[in-house]
This record gives C-alpha cells, structure tokens and sequence, in this order.
C-alpha cells in the first residue's frame, strides 16, 4: 500500500545482478540488504530507483536521443507507421490519440510489443498479434531499441540468460515477498511479454497559439499493467509524479544513470495487495520537449495471476483479489486507451 512517502528511494541492485543466480543468494548479505530495500520501497511507495543495474550508459542515453529525433520528424512522416488495431495497436499514435480516464493525453508514442504472430495464444492474443512498426528515419532507431530491449527482458548467451534485469529484480522482489527466487517463472512469467513506449511530451512553450492544448497532462493518473515497470526518462526536466495515500503528488525527477521502476497491477495481485500498483501521471511544464522510454516488464500473456499462497499467509488468509488474465487485462486497457 502506498503510504504517506514523501521522496522515492534509490536502491542500488549491484550485489542481486552480480549474485542472484547463486544458489547461495540467500545467505549472501549483500544480496539480502538489497532483498530489505526492495521490500521496503515496494511497500511503502510501490517505487523506487535502481542504480547498479549494469545496463550501458550510452545505451540509455542513445535511446533517447533517437526518439528525439523521430519525434521531431514532420506529423506526415510519423503517420507512415500510425498504429491501428489492425495493426494490433503497433506504431505510432498522435498527441492526444491514446486516453486515460476519458480524457486525452498530451502526449505522442510509439508503441511496440513482444511479437506475438497468428494463432499464438488463441482468441486471447488475437487483438495484439502483429509486428511492431519502427519508422524508417532515423534508420537506426530498431537496432537501438531491439539491443535496448534485449538488455532489459533478456539475451540468450551461450545456452543460458544473461543480462536480463527486469528478470533480476523481480528475482529480488520474489525473496522479498518471502518466495523462492523463481516464484515469477515457468507459467507466471517464464516466457514473459513485454512492452516498449518511447513518448514524447511537448513542452508548454511548444504548443502556444493554434496548437495549444486541451490540457497539460502529459499522461494522465494511470497504474501499469504488468509487473515491473523500468522508466528511462530524460534528463533535466520533472514531470513524472507518484501519489501517495494522503493524496499528494510527490516528483520523481530524473537521477542520471538510474531508471525508475514501479510495480503493475499483476504484481498487486501477486502479492495480495502488499504491494500496490501506484497511482502516477506525468506533467511536462517546463518549456522543452521531454522523451521518456518506458520498458514494460509482463507475465506471461496468458498468465491466469491469482495471490500466491506465501502473500496471502501474510495478510490474514484471504484472498483480496480473484484471479485475473494477464492478456485480458491488457486487451481490456488497449479499448480504452485508443477509442
Ligand atoms: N502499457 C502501459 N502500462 N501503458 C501505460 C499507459 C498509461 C495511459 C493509458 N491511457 C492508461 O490509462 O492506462
Ligand atoms: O513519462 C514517464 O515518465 C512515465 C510514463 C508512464 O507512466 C507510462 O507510460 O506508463
Ligand atoms: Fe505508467
């Protein structure tokens, strides 16, 4: 449950990326101290900082720049790759084309997701199948976010997983809840979908005169769908902002070289409600552009997330939540969001 937080912590993860594939973790001090942080963060704001995530700092900065660039690319040229639902909602929606709670957002994106070609998971993956739209300028603007992807879901090396880090830290947040280290694999998110938003938000001297806005909510109070959320945004600029139970709207500025990580709604369920899917939303009032890449760590698509036993011994025996379809949360959000 989000509590009276006033600032978000900052954890640094080296120790759980260096070890947490040790079968000895559990004894490691350094491994359980970061294992306490989590807990605590996901517990008391449902967000927190990483650093010591060994992820390429240039590669963090490079994604931003190349959506820099798309974003400034005439209108005509972004809706070479306009997202449908024919498309599976893959590419590219305009200012004010994606909804939340009614009201448009002021913000424009490309959205892409795990590939999930025809047949794959039935009637339920049907309205996401497809395959994701990149633009053709700035040429290498796939490679960059495909290498980006692959850095923060996981690479196959040599017959094992390496530098998976969504992996790792939901592997921390699993001995957190007082699991095993693989509570979130085989049928939960073994084979975990994924999702990538590189947004841009305009800034407020941007759109004077016959642009202005509807509203200066970049995107509007919103929890995430899945299980982590990994936010690269850029730097110098405060929009990003978390609620906590008294109602207050506390900023999570940009940090260099740390991403924000959240908790989704999946892992609500997960965790009985230990853990809560924060309310955020983002406001961009300074006078320059803002892009932010927002990587979606998810279950399985067809994950059936129901309270793992382990949270509800926790929390008095009962289950606070029945159980819910990762794919059909997300198709239910995709009707919504683009109507
Ligand atoms: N895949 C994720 N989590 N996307 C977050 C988008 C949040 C805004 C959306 N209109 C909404 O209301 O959810
Ligand atoms: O722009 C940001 O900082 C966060 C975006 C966000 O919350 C989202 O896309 O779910
Ligand atoms: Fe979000």
């Amino acid at each position: 449950m989000a509590t009276g937080f006033k600032s978000i912590p900052i954890i640094d993860i080296s120790p759980l990326v260096a070890k947490c594939d040790d079968p000895k973790r559990v004894q490691d001090p350094d491994v359980l101290e970061v294992v306490g942080q989590l807990d605590q963060a996901c517990r008391e704001a449902g967000f927190f900082y990483v650093k010591g995530h060994g992820i390429p700092d240039s590669l963090i900065k490079d994604v931003k720049n190349v959506s820099h660039k798309f974003f400034d690319l005439p209108y005509e040229e972004k809706m070479k790759i306009k997202l449908s639902p024919a498309a599976g909602y893959r590419g590219y929606q305009r200012i004010g084309e994606n909804i939340t709670k009614g009201i448009p957002d002021m913000h424009e994106a490309i959205d892409c997701y795990r590939e999930i070609t025809p047949g794959m998971y039935g009637a339920l993956g049907r309205v996401i199948e497809g395959v994701n739209q990149w633009p053709h300028d700035p040429p290498y603007i796939k490679v960059l976010m495909e290498e980006y992807i692959s850095f923060c879901t996981g690479m196959h090396f040599q017959d094992s997983f390496s530098l998976y880090l969504s992996r790792k830290i939901v592997r921390g947040i699993a001995l957190a809840l007082g699991g095993s280290a693989d509570e979130f694999e085989g049928e939960r998110a073994g084979d975990a979908f994924w999702v990538l938003r590189v947004i841009g938000y305009p800034g407020v001297s941007n759109t004077n005169g016959q642009n202005a806005p509807e509203n200066d909510i970049g995107c509007g109070a919103h929890t995430d769908y899945g299980l982590v959320t990994l936010v690269n945004q850029d730097d110098g600029i405060t929009a990003l902002q978390v609620r906590n139970q008294s109602g207050e709207w506390i900023s999570a500025p940009p940090i260099p070289g740390t991403f924000v990580c959240n908790i989704g709604d999946m892992l609500k369920i997960w965790s009985n409600g230990i853990y809560d899917s924060t309310l955020h939303r983002v406001i961009n009032s300074s006078p320059k552009y803002r892009v932010c890449v927002a990587y979606f760590y998810e279950p399985n698509f067809d994950a059936a997330v129901e309270p793992l036993d382990v949270c509800k011994e926790k929390t008095g025996g009962i289950k606070k939540f029945g159980k819910a379809v990762y794919g059909e949360h997300l198709a239910s959000k995709l009707e919504t969001n683009f109507v």
